[in-house]
């Protein structure tokens, strides 16, 4: 059996007093790719975020790698890649320099880039598709590109867990094949992979199992629900989990 890479254990989380997340509990194993479905404000975010220990747990407890989460020190050993920059943040960095600060984790501020620092870069913009745009100021891309240039960033730490929020919200086709190719070479090198998602498409076949999140709690994990209905479109990807004792209707994502 394949080792445990995250673990939670009937975790609760709240902000400023009030519940967002009850009972969860959760288990990635090496190799998986698990996807975080469930409405907009069920609480999806917040799972990851306390699952890299952004948000406290009010009970419960999160296991990285074996560790207890509040030993764990090995961060290098994952790529995190939040929602969206929101658009105009001010950074005039170029995709380069926002995809070799990726590395910083790895090599220790103090130490000059070296030439596996470059090599990874240059395999992560070539994973993602773009190699061509490394000297181009962030801020003159599109949504997309710049989605892909923050997964260019995780993957230039060579992490071997990642995690990744809506990675492929509201980008366009062309960056989510993009994304599904550098996904595929990620797990290709071993790599696991926990993710919040609203549409699927490309990476649907990618999807090991699916983790359905409900007022707070975890109410389905397993098999990824099939589109519904007139979405079920090939065209028209987004899913629409339910659960054996919610009516449907009200799983709409
Ligand atoms: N920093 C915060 N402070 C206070 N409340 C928060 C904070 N972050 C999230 N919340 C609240 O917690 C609930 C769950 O939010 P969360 O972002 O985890 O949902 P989500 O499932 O990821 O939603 P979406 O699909 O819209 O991204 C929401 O009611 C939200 O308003």
């Amino acid at each position: 059996m394949n080792a445990t890479v995250i673990q939670v254990d009937h975790a609760a989380v709240g902000y400023d007093g009030r519940p967002v997340l009850r009972d969860v509990s959760l288990t990635v194993t090496a190799g998986e790719v698990v996807a975080v479905l469930g409405a907009n404000g069920s609480g999806k975010s917040t799972l990851i975020r306390a699952v890299l220990g952004l948000v406290p747990l009010s009970a419960g407890s999160v296991t990285l790698f074996g560790a207890p989460q509040r030993r764990f020190r090995q961060w290098r050993r994952i790529g995190y890649v939040p929602q969206r920059l929101g658009a105009g943040s001010g950074v005039p960095a170029t995709v380069g320099e926002v995809v070799a600060s990726g590395r910083l984790a790895r090599r220790g501020v103090l130490r000059p880039a070296g030439r596996a620092d470059r090599e990874a870069v240059a395999a992560a913009l070539r994973a993602v598709g773009l190699a061509d745009r490394v000297g181009d100021p962030v801020a003159t891309l599109s949504g997309g590109q710049q989605q892909r240039t923050l997964i260019a960033r995780a993957l230039a730490g060579e992490p071997e867990l990642l995690i990744l929020d809506e990675p492929t919200a509201g980008v366009d086709a062309e960056s989510q094949e993009a994304f599904a190719r550098a996904l595929r070479g990620f797990l290709a090198g071993g790599g696991t992979v926990l993710l919040v998602a609203h549409e699927l498409g490309p990476l649907r076949p990618l999807i090991s199992r699916a983790v359905v999140v409900h007022e707070g709690g975890v109410c389905h994990d397993g098999a990824v629900p099939e589109p519904a209905g007139h979405h079920a479109e090939p065209d028209h990807d987004h899913v629409h989990p339910h659960c054996d004792e919610e009516p449907a209707g009200l799983w709409s994502i």
